[in-house]
């Protein structure tokens, strides 16, 4: 049976999102570097963790963790609605309740419920929404923002449930392997890319994302890191429609290998969504090798 290591401990929303790839044995690791490392080092077959939150905006430890050491690359995604339960002691009321403890995107998800309905609390940051149920069952901390399955793992009693300052608000996960077989092609992917751009010359940003326009590909979502020695150098982080094995795709990242300082791949993978990401006119394959097919005729003299 295969191995998922998530980001634990056990009652994460990434425990539950890992559990949504099927049948697998999951452990739980306590932090997104510490699953990645595992992932690496063979210790299990996949690692899910989470990546982007669409209050808080993205989990920074995944992205760091992804841009460094060996490439890992995401084979599968899947977006999660957040609700979160408030767990105490048994007994406690909420004036008593001093600190509220959980993940920084939890924290940033509930901060208009807290300021109303424990205002005697501080936030209090811990590795995970999990992690803040254990501190809060060890007399650590007096409350916990968390997945609504911690309070089945924790000898702790439900404050408040369904709570969310954004009713809509999701959370995307990947599944990450090691380098080896791609996902097939479907017809609704997703290609994740980490680039540094030559930043010292004037509109090489664009420069670089014409490179994807100019071959009909949609991005998703560009985010960007800086790149920690100083300011003015940054990575992005894209994501764009469709996969490396269609030739638009495979072109454009010849194209952003030419001209950017590095591009790491890190996958092509089915979209949760499964929305189409099909080539537009003039941009598939076979459109790829017509082109291709004329040019060698041309260079053959013919
Ligand atoms: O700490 C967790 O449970 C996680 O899986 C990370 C997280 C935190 C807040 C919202 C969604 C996921």
């Amino acid at each position: 049976m295969s191995r998922i290591a998530y980001f634990g401990p056990r009652g994460t929303f990434t425990e539950q999102a890992a559990r949504s790839f099927g049948d697998a044995e999951f452990v739980a690791v306590d932090t997104v570097p510490l699953v990645l490392a595992a992932v690496r080092a063979g210790e299990v077959d996949a690692g899910c963790v989470p990546v982007e939150n669409s209050v808080e905006g993205a989990v920074t430890a995944t992205m760091d963790a992804l841009a460094e050491d060996e490439p890992l690359y995401a084979v599968g995604e899947v977006v999660l609605p957040v609700r979160f339960s408030v767990l105490t002691r048994p007994g406690a009321e909420p004036e008593d309740v001093k600190t509220v403890a959980s993940h920084p995107h939890a924290l940033a998800q509930v901060r208009q419920w807290v300021a109303e309905h424990l205002p005697n609390a501080v936030p209090v940051a811990t590795t995970s929404t999990a992690s803040a149920a254990v501190k809060v069952s060890e007399g650590e901390f007096d409350a916990a923002v968390s997945a609504p399955v911690a309070a089945l793992h924790y000898p702790l009693t439900e404050l408040a449930t369904d709570v969310a300052d954004v009713d809509t608000a999701v959370t995307r996960f990947l599944l990450l392997r090691r380098p080896g077989n791609l996902p097939r092609p479907t017809g609704h992917d997703r290609t994740s890319l980490a680039v540094v751009i030559a930043h010292d010359e004037p509109g090489s940003l664009a420069n670089t994302l014409s490179e994807l326009a100019l071959r009909g590909i949609n991005l998703t979502r560009i985010e960007s890191r800086p790149l920690r020695g100083q300011f003015g150098e940054y990575r992005f982080y894209l994501d764009l429609d469709g996969h490396v094995a269609e030739q638009r795709v495979g072109d454009a990242l010849a194209a952003l290998h030419r001209v950017s300082r590095q591009v790491r791949f890190l996958g092509s993978y089915p979209k949760a969504d499964q929305s189409p990401s099909q080539a537009p006119p003039r941009a598939t394959d076979s459109d790829y090798h017509a082109a291709a097919a004329w040019v060698a005729e041309v260079r053959e003299g013919r």
